[in-house]
């Protein structure tokens, strides 16, 4: 990576803002889902190790400018207590006097925690004076926050123009890993692209066919192409307005040489309901009242030889309707056939495909689980960041 990494400045006795992603799920006002808090623990640490006084800052959902009780961070900073072993200052404010205070009061090696910022209206407009106001905090700003570089907030971005700006080890590790499948890929590069929607993936599908050797569709998306290659997809999901896209990323598969793999059958259900009536049938088999939720188990046998056969796979998207157990098939056996594969370097590009393979209880197995849905996803279609791109080069 050509940006700056917390590793390459001194922190000692400085005050560091650092730019989490502790945008967690919350149930009952506790955190139900970890998992970013810990993936920013090697940069919390490592400043604590250092002497860096520590103030953490993030966002948590949607509260669009004002203060909302349900998305303080309050439980996040007892749970961030908790793993560090350590307590963790937890102000009510992301900025002002009592802030400074706060700050004032922190010791080498303490870690305190900011209000969610975007209760304040200028973090998402990234507003120069909220910019301004995060960076007369601290002397130093590290963006550890890879899941949300695609957003060009006052923490995220504006900040970065006022402080030494430097990347924390996980965004470090998550370009690292992603920038190599993308510039420098091991092969065969597989990439498995799933979920509901076509709209949603047309970026990264279009990228990707200039980089990889197979791409696997699945999921939703799969019977626009299935459409587009003139069999009749009954009720499942359609996109007619992307049926030429569909076919047009077909003939650029074809004319870059890239193995482009679609469902040969599938799970129909006469219902959206995990009690329907199922039944496989081929591709070009499903009747006009029911709908495609799941790839059939020719299809799972077809991907998982791919799959063993690969390098490098990068998965985006689930194959089908994981989240109701009749559907969860295909999904988890692209899990299973990942997990099995030792040899291949599998990267889950986050969102949907991470949460899948945390419900079947491989999330051990894989070499790379994004922290980053959308900022994962813009990445691989090949975007700038805004949280990156404001860092300091080296
Ligand atoms: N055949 C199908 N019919 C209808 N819905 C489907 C089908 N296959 C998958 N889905 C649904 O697609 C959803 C995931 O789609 P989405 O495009 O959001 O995936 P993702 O890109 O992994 O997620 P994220 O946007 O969080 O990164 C899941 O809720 C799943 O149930
Ligand atoms: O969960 C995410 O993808 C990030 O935290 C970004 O959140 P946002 O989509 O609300 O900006």
């Amino acid at each position: 990576m050509n940006k700056m990494s917390v590793r390459d400045i001194d922190v000692k006795g400085k005050r560091v803002f650092c730019r989490v992603d502790f945008n967690v799920p919350m149930k009952d006002n506790q955190v139900s889902d970890d998992t970013r808090i810990r993936a920013a623990l090697p940069t919390v640490q490592y400043l604590m190790e250092k002497g860096a006084k520590v103030i953490l800052a993030s966002h948590l959902g949607r509260p669009k400018g004002q203060v909302n009780e349900d998305m303080r961070l309050t439980a996040v900073a007892a749970r961030l207590g908790e793993l560090l072993g350590k307590n963790v200052v937890k102000t009510d404010e992301a900025y002002g006097e009592a802030v400074e205070t706060a700050i004032a009061g922190l010791a080498e090696g303490d870690v305190l925690l900011l209000e969610n910022v975007r209760f304040y209206p200028g973090e998402e407009k990234n507003d120069p004076e909220l910019a301004k106001s995060f960076a007369s905090l601290a002397d130093v700003y590290v963006n550890d926050a890879f899941g949300a570089a695609h957003r060009a907030h006052a923490s995220t971005e504006g900040i970065a123009h006022h402080l030494p700006a430097v990347s924390g080890l996980l965004m470090e590790k998550e370009l690292d890993v992603l920038g190599k499948a993308l510039l420098n890929p091991d092969r065969p590069f597989t990439a498995i692209i799933g979920g509901a929607k076509v709209k949603d993936k047309i970026g990264v599908i279009d990228n990707l066919l200039e980089k990889v050797d197979n791409l696997i569709i699945g999921g939703g998306l799969a019977y626009t192409f299935v459409k587009a290659l003139g069999h009749d997809v009954g009720k499942s999901l359609l996109e007619e307005d992307k049926i030429d896209l569909a076919k047009s990323f077909m003939d650029k598969a074809k004319e870059k040489g890239v193995k482009l793999y679609m469902p040969e059958d599938v799970v129909v259900a006469d219902d959206f309901s995990n009690d329907a009536t199922t039944k496989v049938v081929g591709i070009d088999e499903i009747p006009s009242d029911w709908e495609g939720l799941d790839i059939g188990p020719k299809t799972v046998d077809t991907y998982r030889k791919v799959i063993m056969e690969s390098k490098l796979v990068i998965w985006n998207g689930p194959m089908g309707v994981f989240e109701l157990p009749s559907f969860e098939n295909g999904t988890k056996s692209v899990a299973v056939a990942l997990a099995d594969a030792q040899s291949t370097y599998t990267v889950i590009g986050g969102g949907d495909s991470a949460a899948a393979v945390e419900k079947f209880g491989l999330a051990d197995s894989m070499d790379h689980i994004s922290t980053g849905g959308g900022a994962s996803l813009e990445f691989m279609e090949g975007k700038q960041l805004p949280g990156v791109v404001a860092l300091n080069d080296k």
